[in-house]
């Protein structure tokens, strides 16, 4: 929790009159049982009704202040606490923006999720009710003690018997939860996970009439759960009796040894209730102390797993570079003995990869699934870095340039279609800020998704649904596709990205890429050898490695793996045309 209190650095002011103004609520509170002897000793015993009406009436007046005091405190514990949360929040976002591939493999998206809502949450709760009780509790602890000692010496001894014995109740109760509250909230990531799992594949688990399964796996995790949250809750259950138990065997002891002293005189009546009043404050305290451990035990928990996203750093970061360097004599992209492995991964995904691609020039990608064809273009735009051999943009290594730089210049058409909440036009403006219309509809021509946008109503002003959901799976790929190239980068990469489409939109988008994005560089991923064969350079991929290079009439020559893809999927005439 000490690393994450920077948070509260534009918070000072409040985080001091918080906690004073408690303090201050905490004075009028200890006050009360003394003015309360008064009406008894004084009032009372003299039948001193005006006395009892001026003691009443400041006795309520104390109680107003005292709420002031407590709504003041409110108020300041609040702002500051919702201020480190949102700046938390904020840094924390941006931190996880800044990580690459790499590091969002080993984390994984519903931890993530869990830490930038549950886990800061809970942070802001823990800031919040430290700032308001971590010197009240203990004041109005140390204060009924010592009031109960101006009262009577003799009685305190009391005092200082019951409040170890509740503080030894509470130290326990909160330090067997406090590991059972860690677990919680792992358990509450793989909840986030299942759930996100499911709602993202809500398709297909209907397709294939999983529904019920997956009710039972979530009911099997959530479950979990219950569990964990049910056996921390019946150990603190425990809290509230126990420590009743010690209090009231007190306050026995108090009544039972205060009519002796009462009796010889050595307190009054009025006293002896000010002692009873003290005891119950002292465990209203104590109680209050408790609820704050545990959420300053869950808040630190979370702050833990904030923490650890904050410490995984970006293992990337970019160079200096911005602008193209050397002209069409060198290539657009080389690759010098790249090999690849995913981290935590045994094996390596990539082994010994060279080719040169070079300016224009259409490059087709093909080998069967977990060859490494995704693996292999996403090295391209820099989204992971190579474990050996180098990747080279227009003749220097793509290290030296800056991120912003080598992404803008590289239009990545990943294989599942993103598109984000906003308009349609919003959405186009990912690959250039300020796009105009006319650029965007010239991009939409090229990745044939004009048609479909001109045939609504609200044409560029389309709402696009959370994730798409609102168009088909082909037209989302195309939108995707002419995202990348409203940006009109050197470099387009294709990665499986038209598998929704039709044979003959598919054909009609090679066509127009190649016709009205000259001096582009483009990279097809594909399974389908269709897509690929008329393509300058074809790289098949088999395992990771380079099964062959070459035209599509070389490599039906002198490639096994390319043979075989292309008459199990071409008919001898196809085949025959490349
Ligand atoms: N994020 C990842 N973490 C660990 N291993 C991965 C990751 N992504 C892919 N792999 C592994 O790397 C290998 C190559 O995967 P890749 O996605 O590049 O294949 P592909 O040829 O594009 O397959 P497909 O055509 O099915 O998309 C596979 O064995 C896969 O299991």
């Amino acid at each position: 929790m000490r690393e994450l209190i920077r948070y509260l650095k534009d918070y000072k002011k409040e985080s001091i009159m918080g906690p004073l103004f408690k303090m201050l609520e905490a004075c009028f509170e200890l006050i009360v049982p003394l003015v309360m002897a008064a009406i008894i000793d004084t009032g009372i015993r003299n039948h001193d009704r005006p006395y009892i009406w001026r003691m009443g009436l400041l006795l309520v007046s104390f109680g107003v202040l005292g709420l002031i005091c407590s709504l003041t405190a409110q108020y300041f514990a609040a702002k500051a606490a919702m201020g480190f949360g949102t700046a938390l929040r904020r840094d924390l976002f941006a931190h996880i923006n800044n990580m690459s591939y790499t590091e969002l493999d080993i984390l994984g998206t519903p931890t993530l999720v869990t830490r930038m809502t549950s886990d800061i949450n809970q942070a802001q709760a823990g800031v919040n009710l430290v700032l308001r009780l971590f010197l009240r509790s203990p004041f109005i602890v140390v204060g009924a003690v010592l009031m109960a000692f101006t009262i009577s010496v003799k009685m305190t001894v009391i005092f200082l018997i019951a409040v170890p014995v509740i503080s030894l109740i509470i130290y326990f109760i909160v330090k067997s939860t406090i590991p059972i509250y860690k677990s919680a909230q792992a358990a509450l990531d793989r909840v986030s996970l299942l759930t996100r799992e499911n709602h993202i594949g809500a398709r297909v688990v209907r397709a294939f009439s999983k529904q019920q399964e997956e009710i039972s796996r979530f009911e099997e995790t959530t479950g979990a759960l219950t569990r964990i949250q049910l056996h921390a809750g019946r150990i603190s259950a425990l809290l509230n009796p126990a420590t009743y138990v010690v209090v009231n065997l007190a306050i026995m002891a108090i009544l039972w040894s205060g009519g002796y002293v009462v009796d010889s005189g050595e307190i009054t009546q009025g006293e002896l209730i000010a002692l009873i009043n003290y005891m119950s404050q002292i465990l209203l305290a104590l109680i209050a102390l408790a609820n704050l451990i545990i959420t300053f035990t869950k808040a630190t928990a979370s702050a833990i797993r904030i923490n650890e996203v904050f410490h995984t750093q970006p293992s990337m970061c970019g160079g200096e570079k911005t602008g193209s360097e050397g002209d069409g004599e060198v290539p657009a992209v080389e690759f010098r003995g790249v090999s690849f492995s995913y981290a935590n991964a045994k094996e390596n995904a990539l082994e010994e990869i060279s080719f040169s691609a070079a300016q224009g020039e259409t490059i087709g990608i093909i080998g069967g699934t977990g060859s490494g064809k995704s693996t292999l273009v996403h090295l391209i735009p820099r989204l992971y870095d190579t474990s050996e051999g180098e990747v080279l943009f227009r003749g220097r290594s793509i290290q030296e340039y800056q991120l912003e730089y080598i992404r803008s210049r590289i239009g990545l058409v990943p294989q599942k279609a993103v598109l984000f909440q906003g308009t349609l036009r919003d959405n186009m403006k990912w690959g250039k800020e300020d796009a105009s219309d006319s650029e965007i509809r010239e991009a939409l021509d090229i990745a044939q998704a004009r048609d479909f946008v001109e045939a609504k109503e609200e044409g560029l002003d389309l709402k696009i649904q959370q994730g798409g959901s609102n168009l088909s799976g082909g037209q989302r790929q195309r939108l995707t596709i002419a995202r990348a190239l409203v940006g009109k980068p050197d470099i387009l990469i294709l990665d499986d990205s038209a598998s929704a489409l039709d044979f003959a939109t598919d054909a009609a988008l090679r066509k127009a890429i190649k016709e009205k994005t000259r001096g582009m560089t483009v990279f097809i991923v594909s399974q389908r050898a269709s897509s690929i064969k008329y393509a300058d350079k074809i790289l098949v991929l088999d395992d990771g490695r380079m099964a062959g290079m070459g035209t599509h009439r070389e490599l039906m020559e002198n490639c096994r793996v390319y043979e075989e893809i292309c008459t199990s999927q071409l008919s001898g005439e196809e085949v025959q045309r490349g």
